[in-house]
């Protein structure tokens, strides 16, 4: 039987547990992250992304999100070091967003919402394929970024925007997915500085559908699941 989550009264994070029960479970993402309380660890190395855009195999609506999907069956697109020992591979990029500029991000930076989240997710190529990767505790590693509004002409926006931030300090903590099936199988790995998004970038998110063709439209926004209960875990950054 499908689950028919979502993000709305009846179906959404609330209501998760009924159908996933994990979404109680001890490692859930996302989180509150207070930087006062996390711990500096001079052992963490930094990021290596190295992401070749000619493996992009198709963007589409998944019905929570937009997704850009890669070829994911060599070394094209990956991440390495940082908090990860081995190659994890790039399957997806997707973004969570608000109806209105102040919300729409998963992880808050003490209590900070940001308007949008964009989620890089990877794969442990120590497993055979994505599937398998997703149900270990070590299987996925997702780098999260910010998107802050940025007003600017359309022109110098297109020129600045970037998937990455030009720093790439970072926090790691051990959780998992933000939707169902929620596998605690992620290692989160969240820039500290967020890239700029246009009003116009953001209004065509929120052009985007939740509700399929014939159906009565419903504007998809708001699909971002609150943090979670931080459960003991320790948050490590990369810089001081
Ligand atoms: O929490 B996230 O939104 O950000 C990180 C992230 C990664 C993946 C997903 N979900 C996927 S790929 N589900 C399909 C699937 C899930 C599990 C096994 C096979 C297939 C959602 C999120
Ligand atoms: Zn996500």
């Amino acid at each position: 039987m499908s689950h028919a989550w979502g993000y709305a009264a009846n179906n959404g994070p609330d209501r998760w547990a009924d159908n996933f029960p994990i979404a109680n479970g001890p490692r859930q993402s996302p989180i509150d992250i207070v930087p006062g309380q996390a711990s500096y660890d001079a052992g963490l190395k930094p990021l290596n992304l190295q992401y070749d855009p000619s493996t992009c195999l198709e963007i589409l609506n998944n019905g929570h999100s937009f997704q850009v999907t890669f070829i994911d069956d060599t070394d094209s697109s990956t991440l390495r070091d940082g908090p990860i020992s081995g190659v994890y591979r790039l399957k997806q990029f997707h973004f969570h967003w608000g109806a209105s500029d102040d919300k729409g991000s998963e992880h808050t930076v003490a209590g900070t919402k940001y308007p949008a989240e964009l989620h890089l997710v990877h794969w442990n190529t120590k497993y055979p394929n994505f599937g398998d990767a997703a149900s270990k505790p070590d299987g996925l590693a997702v780098v999260g970024v910010f998107l802050k509004l940025l007003y600017l002409n359309a022109l110098l926006i297109d020129f600045l925007s970037t998937l990455l931030p030009g720093c790439l300090d970072y926090w790691t903590y051990d959780g998992s997915l933000t939707t169902p099936p929620l596998l605690e199988s992620v290692t989160w790995i969240v820039c500290k500085e967020p890239i700029s998004v246009s009003p116009e970038q953001m209004a065509k998110f929120r052009s985007l559908l939740f509700s399929a063709e014939g159906e009565a439209e419903c504007c998809m926004v708001d699909n971002y699941r609150p943090p979670q209960p931080l459960k003991g875990r320790p948050v490590r950054a990369s810089f001081q």
